[in-house]
């Protein structure tokens, strides 16, 4: 990819004392993103097809950022979980993407600011009573998967700088994708998601569903033995299957070419063992840009559930929050229609003070409530562990 990487003009940022306003890193590219030329608020809902509406908005951005000067125009920001309400997209003044660089090893972060309070919503009592909800809900058999998600939030002594711990975030996830995104309200959209929706470079795609999750243990042998048993297990293999069908059948008609092995693999992070298929094909239009194919497949039964429709219908009766940008998709795409969209999970919102973290984990039939809220534990120690807060907040 690196070769890739070379062919991108990159454009020199005239003032480099400026605060960033967007910054996401993949295994493949870098971007820096200052200033805002001009924001995109049209909802991706719809936006799969060769009339999207989302894709015209941000074509002619493009086109008037390239008219005022911008040789290598793109457009950056990220997308709500509901489709259907306003993305936060914009076009930077000027914007760099390079390589990634490769992240140094870091001390861990060091509880410098305490939490002030922090509370979970909905709690441990109210989140198992809706696990167990959707679990007779699919013994009705109106639906076969929901992801079921909660809040933490905390306040902090003193203003979060989220650049900061967006650098601890990349030193202690080294791989994956990380951004800062901002939001409507003002507040930043701050993760390390492991993973990818979509990328497009030229013809090819590349798509990385995960779902089916186990915690990491310390002691390796005991770590490598939950991961054979998350291989294993028919409940994981159950909530993987409809997310690898439901992406096959949405690409397949798009593709003149497309990958997708028959068994998931094992990947982790360094708190997470996740089931995980590596897609990859060829489109048979290469005109399709990035943006159109994650409007086509957001939200996924990965952080929605199955069937999409009665999924979504289970989120909103069961949650009690608006999830917002949380389960979103973050990520950018330039003229060419090349792009990457990585799925806002891992992730929290910082509003000056306040934190509000987000972990979600998907229902099946075959679900227990007290491991699920266990699942939701585990997957939030990604973003206390980069805030320093990990011991001090989840028992
Ligand atoms: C919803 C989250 O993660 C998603 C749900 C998973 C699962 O249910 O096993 C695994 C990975 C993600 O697709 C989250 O991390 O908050």
């Amino acid at each position: 990819m690196d070769a890739i990487v070379a062919e991108r003009p990159s454009r020199e940022i005239s003032t480099q004392a400026e605060k960033p306003s967007f910054l996401f890193s993949s295994p493949h590219f870098a971007i820096e993103a200052y200033g805002v030329f001009e924001r995109i608020r049209t909802p991706a809902v719809g936006g799969g097809g060769a009339d999207s509406v989302l894709q015209a908005a941000v074509d002619a951005a493009l086109a008037r950022a390239r008219r005022a000067g911008q040789d290598n125009p793109i457009v950056v920001g990220a997308i709500p979980f509901d489709s259907r309400q306003p993305s936060f997209l914009f076009a930077p003044k000027t914007h760099r993407i390079s390589a990634p660089r490769m992240a140094t090893s870091a001390p861990e972060a060091k509880a410098s600011v305490p939490a002030l309070w922090y509370r979970s919503v909905p709690g441990q009592s109210g989140f198992e009573e809706a696990v167990a909800q959707a679990v007779a809900n699919f013994r009705d058999g109106h639906a076969r998967k929901a992801v079921l998600s909660r809040i933490l939030e905390i306040e902090f002594a003193e203003r979060v700088d989220a650049v900061a711990i967006l650098e601890i975030l990349r030193r202690q996830n080294p791989a994956g994708y990380h951004f800062h995104a901002p939001l409507p309200d003002g507040g930043v959209l701050l993760g390390a998601s492991p993973e990818l929706l979509i990328r497009k470079i030229g013809g090819s795609i590349r798509s990385n569903p995960l779902a089916g999750s186990a915690k990491r243990v310390a002691e390796p042998e005991e770590d490598a033995h939950v991961g054979r048993c998350l291989l294993q297990s028919s409940k994981d293999n159950f909530e993987h299957r409809l997310v690898i069908d439901e992406i096959r059948r949405l690409l397949e008609p798009l593709c003149a070419e497309l990958r997708i092995p028959d068994e998931p693999a094992l990947m982790n992070t360094p708190t997470m063992w996740h089931l995980s298929t590596a897609i990859s094909g060829e489109l048979a239009d290469g005109r399709l840009s990035a943006l159109q194919l994650a409007s086509l497949l957001h939200p996924t039964p990965a952080i929605c559930g199955s069937p999409t429709a009665q999924a979504r219908m289970l989120i909103e009766r069961l949650e009690p929050f608006d999830r917002g940008f949380f389960a979103g998709i973050v990520g950018w795409c330039d003229e060419s229609g090349d792009g990457e969209w990585a799925i806002a999970i891992r992730c929290g919102t910082v509003n000056e003070m306040v934190v509000r973290l987000f972990a979600g984990a998907g229902i099946v039939e075959a679900s227990d409530p007290r491991a699920e809220w266990a699942e939701t534990e585990a997957k939030l120690a990604t973003m206390l562990r980069a805030f320093g807060v990990e011991r001090g907040i989840v028992q």
